[in-house]
Formats: structure tokens, C-alpha cells, sequence
């Protein structure tokens, strides 16, 4: 991606962060801590703070598949931006997050965005002659889009041309 096109539209980006607190559930089977859904942003950095795992990425063919807690280890993946920026080339992770019957679990997510003068779209310069699969909109358009749903499946579904 060109760099000045970058730097536009990172440079003084939106940060946030969600802390998740959930509590242990005597029937962990038939409750979910976080409903399957992908990341708005750019990219997350997650910090699984007590050792309990509970985090699931959803692989290929559907089946959700843990993510090992590794101590001091962050996880790091893409949001709905950069699956957009990429026209689709690098994707969104859906994820969900599980409860346990014993402990209570607690992890905090960074999320990195671009700024509010933005557009969210397809990237010009990585796009080339390509076809734009996604319809580009404001930053503005796009976070009030996102808060503005349950956060459940892929939020860029909406952007689809
Ligand atoms: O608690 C987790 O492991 C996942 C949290 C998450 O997906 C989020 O806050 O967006
Ligand atoms: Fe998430």
C-alpha cells in the first residue's frame, strides 16, 4: 500500500479498547461469553489476562477452533478494514469467546483504526485494475454502522457491491 495513502489515513487514528469480564457459568454449553463476530478494526491486539482460554477462531469449513493461551503472548489479527482495504485478500478473522464452569475469564482488546477524516474502501494504490468488491465510505458511516448492529457476523457484509 502506498505509504502517503497510509499515513492519511492512520496518522491520528481512532484507538479503543473493550475489557470483557466473564463470569463462570454452571452450564458453560448452553451460554456464550461473545457472540461469533469479526473485528471492525484494522487490526486488534488481544491480552488474555488470567490464563484461562476461551477464545475460538472460525476455520475454513465452519468448526471453531481454540486458540492456545500462551503466557505473555498477545494475539494479533485483522479487522473488517484491512479485509476491505485488501479488496478482500487478507480476511477478517470471525471469532467467538467461550465461558468455563470453574473461573472467570478476563481479556482486554486494543483496537487500531483509521482516522476520522478517513474513508474506508477499497485500497486505490493496491487495487490497480482490479474490480472494487467493497464500496468505499466514510469513517464516520462506518463506526456509527458498526455500533449500530449487534455485534454478530461480519460487519463488511454490508459494504459488499
Ligand atoms: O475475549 C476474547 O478472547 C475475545 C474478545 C473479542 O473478541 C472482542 O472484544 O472483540
Ligand atoms: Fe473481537
Amino acid at each position: 500500500m502506498d505509504v502517503k495513502e497510509m499515513e492519511e489515513m492512520f496518522e491520528n487514528g481512532m484507538q479503543s479498547v473493550r475489557m470483557n469480564y466473564y463470569p463462570p457459568c454452571p452450564e458453560p454449553d448452553k451460554v456464550i461469553g461473545q457472540m461469533p463476530h469479526s473485528d471492525g478494526s484494522a487490526v486488534t491486539i488481544l491480552l488474555q489476562v488470567n490464563g484461562v482460554q476461551g477464545l475460538q477462531i472460525k476455520k475454513d469449513h465452519g468448526t471453531w477452533m481454540p486458540v492456545k493461551f500462551l503466557p505473555e503472548a498477545l494475539v494479533v489479527n485483522f479487522g473488517d478494514t484491512v479485509e476491505v482495504l485488501s479488496n478482500g485478500l487478507y480476511k477478517s478473522i470471525e471469532h467467538r469467546a467461550t465461558v468455563t464452569s470453574e473461573k472467570e475469564r478476563i481479556s482486554v482488546g486494543m483496537f487500531f483504526n483509521p482516522n476520522f477524516e478517513a474513508n474506508v474502501g477499497p485500497s486505490p494504490s493496491l487495487l490497480g485494475n482490479q474490480k472494487p468488491i467493497f464500496k468505499t465510505i466514510s469513517m464516520k458511516e462506518y463506526v456509527n454502522g458498526f455500533f449500530s448492529r449487534r455485534l454478530q457476523g461480519k460487519f463488511l457484509d454490508t459494504m459488499r457491491i
